[in-house]
Parts: structure tokens; C-alpha cells; sequence
């Protein structure tokens, strides 16, 4: 047979060996590993620790690590690890996984909504925190997990927060004996609970040798951050130890302008060409605001780039912000093609926990859009605030991870030391109508009373405590309803769009609202670019409905099915996929925003369908689909002003009907909208045509308030 020749070329057994010696290296050159006796020392004497370190030292992909191999996961039992952002917790636990050399799933996985890689064999688990919140309602000990670390604390999004509260209590019932009769000290539920345990053991007794409540293990915390008030949470946990790692792997040079800029994105702008043409090879990373300021920058980046001379053209622009679907997210973490410099446009999802390779430079303009809540008038908006000190420090972390690295702070040096030290928690400063939810449904009836590292207003509890009255979740004494208040707690979704699938199973038209919801928990899937408006308008114009967004959405959802349903039966997988993307194009359809929204649609089928509800479709009565829209968000209706503009029911403000939505021109006299937004006016987007008179007929509880 004759022998193929190879030539220089490494083979892939070689290449994989070369791969695995560099992350050895890596691993060990770590600032933490020299620490790691020490660290598991401290753990196995402290049941909560708070470990502070600087951004790359290792913390986030080493110290479960170190913990594993310290026999923490005996008896099967799971390390658990929480981060703020899905992103970083795929991207972590995939990068665990290599260094580990296994299959992502097996003894590293992740799990974030809709999308969970970890299996029976999992254990060493990657998750959101938020997610780690739901599995407390099935498993109120956290009963699987030996170690949980809460990574990145310093951000105190609103269910790290909660978290700590939750964690608090589950280590001081799994520290207690739960013969002596000790419980969580949720509530009456958990009550139940331990009384049932205690059965189980006594029938465990009689089959085993093993009392089943010895399954309950102390708990161990571990709060990690590179930018921690560590006095305050060494407090909130009762004078807990807390450690500091000294180092970083590489400098990182920080540099300011010297006056403030007046144009942030054109700022930006220039200092990417700048270090594109004057700095050494590396990739850059710019934080920007949102969705809307990265495209703008993109464009402006494509517009000048072809005056640039040609050998200077090769700049590839990735961005990367929640909306997009995660595989493009996924994008910015390959590397860019031989001889081109990568810029990645980044809102501030890419600003913790997560290692872009090829980082060498970060453009910092010191902005973030933050939630922002206002219970009076029960509006949560995004508002654009200048960031903290720990924010900026997180964002010049993103460089120097494989080496040195520079980040160009868009401000002057006097400007960075009068930022807060840390962002106000997210607590303080949103609806907290899901949170209170989850809680109650954890058992905890006195939700002003509840350990929170930091209290939220009392006018923001009662507000959001009114609103889930309203939906009918809370009894009037305040406790979760039966059966609604569970079963809106159970699905994975703001509390209206729960109530708003519950509703519409007594509307026989759940088929068309777990449509609607599916489509509404992702990005627009509308595709306009700027300079294609009207050719977008057009193309779309087949699926719209006179009636508003969401039977609009309930077209092209349909549509874009019975296309692929009647291709796929013709015509092999591959080509199906290509036809379906071509589809999509022409009718400036985003294809992965589509595609995320079938299998979110998929997931909460799921979850219906094991709660019972009815599974019916209202076919071409699309009136009682409305009616049902009106029944559910009753709280979100606007009615339109002499002067043409609307004015919303619940608070009294003044709003336009966004542009992007099919009643834009229509004007209707009353409308349901699903989100406000605030740029330089007030509007609302995604609305359907009700009948003012639904409003009283189908939710009198409130409209007979008002009157
Ligand atoms: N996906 C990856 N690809 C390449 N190197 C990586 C990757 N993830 C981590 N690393 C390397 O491991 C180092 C430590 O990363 P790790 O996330 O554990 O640090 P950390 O201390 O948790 O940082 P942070 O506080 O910023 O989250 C990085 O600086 C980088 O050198």
C-alpha cells in the first residue's frame, strides 16, 4: 500500500499532545496554583469563604478544580458554581472541560436556562445563578452539592443576592441535624418537608443500614470575586474568612486621555484605528452599550475601513450582546483568520469571568446601560450610567490573560477616582415581582423580613407584591395561590408571561401563546438593516396582521414551520438548512433568532405539557387569542390621547408606539404592549388592537381598582 506522505505537517494525536502540554504549562504558571494546598486547607476548615483575587489568577477555572481532586466530590456529589452571565458559564465550563481532557457533559458540564450539558456523571457544574435559584424549589437542601461558589459576587445581580440569602439558610439546616428536628427556616412547606424526610428515614431504617438524612453534608460557600467589598460579605456571613490572592499572571498598562471626550462612540471609533495602526499584533476588545451602539460602530468600522490602505484592511468585527443567539456569541471566541486583527464589540456580557484568546488591548469608554427601577410608576427602564471602579478594573481584566496587555480608558485618570467603588445592587434597582415569586415559592412568607445582603426599597416589595396580587398569584393573605401561584412559579419566565400561558389554556389558544412567548424572550427576529428599511418593510408586509405584533410573530412562526416541514420532506437535511436560511434572508428574518425561539418554544412546551395544561389552539378565532392577550396583560394596556399619542393605563405615562411595531401607522384607540423603552421618547413595542371594555371584563380586579 502505498504510504501517504505527511510532510511537515503535525498529525492531529501530535497536535492534541502539543495542546495539552501548553494548558499543563498554563495551568501551573497560574498565580493560584502555588496556593492551592492552602486554599483547600481553608475550605475544609471554614464553611464559608471569601476568596478575593485578581482578574486571570485562576480562580474561576482552578479552584473547583483543586476542590475535585481534594475528595470533594465523593459520593457523587457535585461542585456547583455560579456566574452572573450564561456566556461565561458555557464558556468556562468548556474550557474546565479541556483542561480536565474530558467530554464536556461527563465530569464538567453547564447548565443555563434552556440548555443544560451536565449528566448523572457531572461534578464539577457551571450555571447562572439564576438557575441555581430553581433548583433550590425542587431541591430545597441543595441536597446533590458539597461546595457551592458563588463567582463574580461583586456584580450582586439580583439573584446572587437572593442567593446568599438562600445559601445562608440551606447551610444552617444541612449543618443541623435534621432528627433534632431541625428545618429550613422557609416556611411551613419546609416543615412538611423535613416530617416527610424523617418518615423516609425510618423506612429507609428498615431497608438499609444508612439513615437517608445523613445525606445532608454541611454545605460549603465559597463567594469569589477579583473586585469584592469583602468586609461586607465576610459580615452578611457572620464574620467569615476571607482570603486574598496575590498577583496576576500578566501586567496590564492602563492608559486615560487626557481631557473627557464629548463623543464616546466616535472615541472609540479612533482609538481602534489607532491601535490597528500603530500598535503590535492582538486582538481588541471595546465595551460598548448595547445592541444599537455596536452595530452603529460596526458600520462606521466598514465605512472607513476601505480607505485604509489595502495591507491594513485585514480587521474582522465580531460583536457579542445578550440578544444575539449564543452560537454567534460563540464566534467571537474563534480565532480570526491568519493576518487579521480581531475587534470585538461587546456590551458588558463579555466584562467578567469570561477569557477571550487573542485579547491584547481593551477599549474602556466607561459607560454600561444598567436596569433602573421606578416602583411609583412600576417602570423598569435601561438607563446609560457611567460604570464603578470595580467595573472598569473587571473590563482591563479582559486583557493580559495570555500575556501583557493595554487598556485605554476613555476618560481622564481624575474622572476614574470619583466612580463608585461598585455598581448599586441590582436588588435596589429592579421589578422584583420574579424574585418574590421564587421566594415564596422556596416557603418564605416574610419577604420584608428575609435576610438580604442589602434590603430592597419597602415601596419596591409592596409594589411588586401588588403586582403578583394582581396576576393572581398571592392569595389576599399574601401566600402563593393554588393552583396558579405554583404553577407560575414553576415555569422558567417572568410572572406575566407565566400567568399569560396559564390564561391561555382556559382561552383554549396556548398553542398560539407559547408561540408568542417563545418569540418574545428572544432579540427581534425581524432583520432591518438601516440601509435596506424600506426593502425590509416590504418583504415582511406578507406576514403582518392588522391586529398588531404578536399575531404578526404567530405568521411568520408558522410560516417559516410549514417551510420547513414541506422541504424536509423533499429534500436531504443539509440542503433543507440551506433553503430555510435563504428563506429567512429574503424575508429579513433572523434564522438564529428564529431557530432559539423553536427550542425555547420546545422547553416550555415541555414544562406545560408535565403541568397539565390544555394544549389547544383557537385556529382562525383570533379574537379570543386577543382576548386572552388582554386578560394577561391587562397591567401593560395604553389607550390613545386626542393629540395621537398613548397614554398607559397603570402609570399614567405619556408613550408612542414604537416605530418597529405593525400598528405603527394604524394608531388604534386602546392597545396591550409587552415592553416600554426609553431612548428620547417613551415607547412601546410589541402591541396588539384590544377593546377597552375587555380591559374591565377580564380583569375587573384591577380596572374596577382604578375606576
Ligand atoms: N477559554 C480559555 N482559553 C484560553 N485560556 C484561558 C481560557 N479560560 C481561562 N484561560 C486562562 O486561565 C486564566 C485564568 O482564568 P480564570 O477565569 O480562572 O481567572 P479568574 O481569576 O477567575 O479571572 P476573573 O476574575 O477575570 O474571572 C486566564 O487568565 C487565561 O490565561
Amino acid at each position: 500500500m502505498p504510504s501517504v506522505h505527511r510532510g511537515n505537517f503535525p498529525n492531529r494525536q501530535t497536535q492534541c499532545s502539543a495542546r495539552r502540554q501548553k494548558i499543563v504549562q498554563q495551568r501551573k504558571s497560574l498565580p493560584i496554583a502555588s496556593v492551592e494546598k492552602r486554599l483547600v486547607e481553608e475550605v475544609r476548615k471554614n464553611d464559608v469563604l471569601i476568596i478575593v483575587g485578581e482578574t486571570g489568577s485562576g480562580k474561576t477555572t482552578q479552584i473547583p478544580q483543586f476542590l475535585f481532586d481534594a475528595g470533594f466530590c465523593r459520593d457523587g456529589r457535585v461542585i456547583g458554581v455560579t456566574q452572573p452571565r450564561r456566556v461565561a458559564a458555557v464558556t468556562v465550563a468548556k474550557r474546565v472541560a479541556e483542561e480536565c481532557g474530558v467530554e464536556l457533559g461527563r465530569k464538567v458540564g453547564y447548565s443555563v436556562r434552556f440548555d443544560d450539558t451536565t449528566s448523572g456523571s457531572t461534578r464539577i457544574k457551571y450555571m447562572t445563578d439564576g438557575l441555581l435559584l430553581r433548583e433550590a424549589l425542587l431541591d430545597p437542601y441543595l441536597s446533590k452539592y458539597s461546595v457551592i461558589i458563588v463567582d463574580e459576587a461583586h456584580e450582586r445581580t439580583v439573584h446572587t443576592d437572593v442567593l446568599m440569602g438562600l445559601l445562608k439558610n440551606v447551610q444552617l439546616a444541612r449543618s443541623s441535624s435534621v432528627s433534632d428536628g431541625q428545618c429550613l427556616r422557609f416556611g411551613k412547606k419546609n416543615v412538611k418537608k423535613v416530617m416527610t424526610l424523617e418518615k423516609e428515614n425510618e423506612q429507609s431504617e428498615r431497608f438499609h443500614k444508612r439513615p437517608l438524612y445523613e445525606k445532608y453534608t454541611p454545605l460549603k460557600i465559597i463567594i469569589m470575586s477579583a473586585s469584592l467589598d469583602a468586609r461586607a460579605f465576610s459580615e452578611y456571613f457572620g464574620g467569615a474568612k476571607a482570603v486574598h490572592i496575590q498577583g496576576r499572571q500578566f501586567p496590564v498598562d492602563i492608559f486615560y486621555t487626557r481631557i473627557a471626550e464629548t463623543d464616546y462612540l466616535d472615541a472609540s471609533l479612533i482609538t481602534i484605528f489607532q491601535i490597528h495602526l500603530e500598535e503590535g499584533p492582538g486582538d481588541i476588545l471595546v465595551f460598548l452599550t448595547g445592541q444599537e451602539e455596536i452595530e452603529s460602530v460596526e458600520r462606521l468600522i466598514k465605512e472607513k475601513l476601505p480607505q485604509l490602505p489595502q495591507e491594513n484592511q485585514k480587521l474582522l468585527i465580531v460583536p457579542i450582546f445578550a440578544a444575539l443567539p449564543s452560537e454567534q456569541q460563540m464566534r467571537v471566541f474563534a480565532p480570526a483568520p491568519s493576518g487579521f486583527r480581531k475587534v470585538i464589540l461587546a456590551t458588558n456580557i463579555a466584562e467578567t469571568s469570561v477569557t477571550i484568546p487573542g485579547i491584547k488591548y481593551v477599549i474602556d469608554p466607561g459607560f454600561v446601560k444598567a436596569r433602573s427601577y421606578d416602583p411609583g410608576k412600576g417602570m423598569e427602564s435601561l438607563i446609560i450610567v457611567p460604570t464603578s471602579k470595580s467595573q472598569a478594573l473587571q473590563r482591563s481584566g479582559r486583557a493580559g490573560r495570555e500575556g501583557p496587555g493595554k487598556c485605554f480608558r476613555l476618560y481622564p485618570e481624575k474622572e476614574f477616582e470619583k466612580l463608585e467603588d461598585s455598581t448599586m445592587p441590582e436588588i435596589k434597582r429592579c421589578n422584583l415581582s420574579n424574585v418574590i415569586l421564587q421566594l415564596k415559592a422556596l416557603g418564605v412568607d416574610d419577604i420584608l423580613g428575609f435576610d438580604f445582603i442589602e434590603k430592597p426599597s419597602r415601596e419596591a416589595i409592596i409594589k411588586s407584591l401588588e403586582q403578583l396580587f394582581l396576576l393572581g398569584a398571592l392569595t389576599d393573605e399574601c401566600q402563593l395561590s393554588d393552583p396558579v401561584g405554583h404553577q407560575m412559579a414553576r415555569l422558567p419566565l417572568d410572572p406575566i408571561y407565566s400567568k399569560a400561558l396559564i390564561l391561555a389554556s382556559q382561552f383554549n389558544c396556548l398553542e398560539e401563546m407559547l408561540i408568542t412567548v417563545a418569540l418574545l424572550s428572544v432579540e427581534s427576529i425581524f432583520y432591518s438593516p438601516r440601509d435596506k428599511l424600506e426593502e425590509a418593510r416590504t418583504a415582511t408586509k406578507c406576514f403582518s396582521s392588522p391586529e398588531g405584533d404578536h399575531i404578526t410573530l404567530i405568521n411568520v412562526y408558522r410560516a417559516s414551520n410549514d417551510f420547513l416541514e414541506k422541504r424536509s420532506t423533499e429534500m436531504s437535511m443539509a440542503k433543507t438548512e440551506k433553503a430555510y436560511r435563504k428563506w429567512c434572508k429574503e424575508n429579513f428574518i433572523n434564522s438564529r433568532s428564529l431557530r432559539h425561539a423553536r427550542d425555547i418554544h420546545r422547553q416550555i412546551k415541555g414544562h406545560v405539557e408535565q403541568m397539565g395544561l390544555n394544549l389547544s389552539s383557537c385556529g382562525d378565532d383570533m379574537l379570543q387569542f386577543r382576548r386572552c392577550l388582554a386578560a394577561s396583560f391587562f397591567l401593560n394596556a395604553a389607550v390613545k390621547q386626542p393629540e395621537g399619542t398613548y397614554r398607559a393605563l397603570a402609570s399614567g405615562q405619556v408613550v408612542q408606539i414604537h416605530p418597529s411595531s405593525v400598528l405603527f401607522r394604524q394608531k388604534p384607540e386602546c392597545v396591550i404592549f409587552n415592553e416600554l423603552v426609553q431612548t428620547n421618547n417613551k415607547y412601546v413595542r410589541n402591541l396588539t388592537r384590544v377593546d377597552y371594555l375587555w380591559l374591565t371584563e377580564l380583569a375587573p380586579q384591577y380596572y374596577a381598582m382604578q375606576n
